[in-house]
């Protein structure tokens, strides 16, 4: 999972030309590795097993068991089950990364509504700045088209501050421009 993230990182660098960037992407950043479990529902009915967010780090990649669950908000605002399938990963952007882009990427809301009487594990990668990074936008990613969307920002600070005022657009108030 380490490798795949890192694999896809640097694919989104290159696909917007700061693949220059990549070495010190990776060295200011770390990953932990977290097992989910959720119940299933008490009665047959659906049950939120995880509140719709959107992740705060850089990348996460998750890995599904077999059984339901994961829903990705579209862009019309249609929840979309993502179905688990065997040895497939799913890859999802955070904020981090759709601030150090300067938008470019969006950090789709998710969310994991259990239905059914089977317990669900997942198993989520995340990577994470370290302490004391400051998450600023290159300036190759900043033009009369881009106009720089966030001020560069300290990632602990920024958590605290989401932390304290969750909001949908917590990291548009903490530092959009
Ligand atoms: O369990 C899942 O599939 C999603 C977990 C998740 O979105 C998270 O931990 O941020
Ligand atoms: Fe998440």
């Amino acid at each position: 999972m380490l490798e795949l993230e890192l694999i896809i990182r640097k694919m989104i660098l290159e696909s917007l030309g700061v693949e220059k960037y990549y070495n010190s992407h990776v060295e200011n950043s770390n990953t932990i590795l977290r097992v989910m479990k959720y119940e299933p529902p008490p009665s047959s009915a659906s049950a939120i097993g995880l509140l719709a967010h959107t992740d705060t780090n850089i990348i996460t990649i998750l890995c599904q068991d077999e059984v339901q669950g994961l829903e990705v908000l579209s862009k019309e605002g249609n929840w979309l089950q993502v179905a688990p399938s065997k040895g497939t990963f799913v890859a999802v952007v955070g904020q981090v990364l759709k601030a150090w882009s300067n938008g470019r990427l969006h950090a789709a809301k998710h969310r994991v509504v259990m239905r059914g009487d089977t317990e669900r594990y997942s198993c989520g990668l995340f990577s994470i700045p370290k302490d004391g990074v400051v998450i600023e936008t290159p300036s190759e990613l900043i033009d009369e088209e881009h106009p720089l969307l966030f001020r560069p920002f300290n990632y602990l600070d920024f958590l605290t501050y989401f932390h304290s005022n969750i909001s949908d657009n917590a990291l548009e108030i903490y530092a959009g421009v």
